[in-house]
């Protein structure tokens, strides 16, 4: 990530400060390094301090600082002091990439009420917590902002995932509402969905899910982080400032083609 090619020039991001949620590993880490390369001031936050120290470190060596907080995006006091670093520190912010998330695959009829509520909390609340948290910022600053939110491809559902489509879904319609209700605070709002991405996140997954991972879309591929930041970066900068509200699927066509089962596909839909 120290050299891979950038499709974007170094005047788009040079001294914005944005904030990447969820910066240590996979989609998150690869837009920490392409926004640190491109002349950001990026800030980041996780739940576990190991993985953002090593990620601290990594940039260091590259002559990269990154402000990495620990913060767990569902504790709302820990997002709010997670902001008020940012001014003191850079003064303010140009754009919030919520990227932290995750759940489990699990067949809906399973799941307990806190499994699915601790995926809500984390992929719709957290991300709101954020978005507001971001929005009142920028009003309350008479500066503009944009936000995007990494979300994932729910037009017919995650199999095996229902309490994260749920959350998706949620984030997405909620994009699309502020979008329009913050449009006179110069605040544009839009969303990226990854198709299934190589990621640290996919050792969750069982065996017989991730052999089938490469028939989701019709390039019979798995997509890789750094695809998805370069359509962050189009999306939230100003090569895009006519966008808002939007849903960039960035999934090699799997919205039209292909097959994808979190748990491996069962044996009723086989053949
Ligand atoms: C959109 C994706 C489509 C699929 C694409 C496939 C390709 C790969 C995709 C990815 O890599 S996506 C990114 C993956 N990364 C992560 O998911 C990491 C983040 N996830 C988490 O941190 C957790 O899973 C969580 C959902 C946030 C839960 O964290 P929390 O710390 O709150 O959990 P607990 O307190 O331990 O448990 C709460 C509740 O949830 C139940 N639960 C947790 N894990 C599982 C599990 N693996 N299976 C079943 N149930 C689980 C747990 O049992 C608790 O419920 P109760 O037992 O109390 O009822
Ligand atoms: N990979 C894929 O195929 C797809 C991914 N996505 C979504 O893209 C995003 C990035 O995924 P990916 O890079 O694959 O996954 P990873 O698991 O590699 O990264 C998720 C990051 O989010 C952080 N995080 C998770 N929960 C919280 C929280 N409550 N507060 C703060 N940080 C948190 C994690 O750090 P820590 O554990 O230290 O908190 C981790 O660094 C996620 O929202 C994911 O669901 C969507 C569709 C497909």
């Amino acid at each position: 990530m120290a050299e891979r090619r950038i499709a974007f020039n170094d005047v788009l991001f040079r001294d914005k400060v944005v904030l990447v949620s969820g910066g240590a590993t996979g989609i998150g880490r690869a837009l920490v390094w392409i926004l640190a390369r491109s002349g950001a001031r990026v800030v980041t936050c996780g739940r576990s301090p190991d993985k953002l120290d090593a990620l601290r470190s990594e940039l260091a060596d590259h002559g990269h600082e990154v402000l990495a907080v620990p913060t767990d995006i569902r504790n709302a006091d820990a997002v709010a002091a997670l902001f008020a670093q940012m001014p003191e520190r850079h003064g303010r912010l140009d754009l919030l990439i919520n990227n932290a998330g995750g759940q489990f695959p699990q067949a809906a009829i399973d799941m307990s009420a806190n499994g699915f509520r601790a995926v809500i909390d984390n992929n719709l609340l957290g991300t709101w917590s954020m978005m507001q948290t971001a929005a009142r910022h920028w009003r309350d600053t008479n500066t503009p902002g944009s936000i995007v939110n990494v979300v994932a491809v729910v037009d017919r559902g995650i199999l095996g995932a229902a309490h994260t489509a749920a959350a998706r879904a949620g984030v997405i319609y909620l994009s699309k509402t502020v979008a329009v209700e913050w449009m006179p605070l110069n605040i544009r709002v839009n969303c990226v969905a990854p198709g299934t991405i190589f990621t640290e996140g996919m050792a969750g997954y069982p065996e017989e899910a991730k052999k089938t991972f490469a028939r989701s879309n019709p390039m019979l591929r798995l997509g890789d982080p750094w695809e998805i930041a370069e359509a962050c970066l189009f999306i939230g900068s100003d090569a895009s400032s006519f966008t808002t509200g939007e849903i960039l699927r960035v999934d090699g066509g799997g919205q039209l083609w292909g097959e994808q089962w979190t748990q491996g596909k069962p044996d009723y839909f086989a053949g």
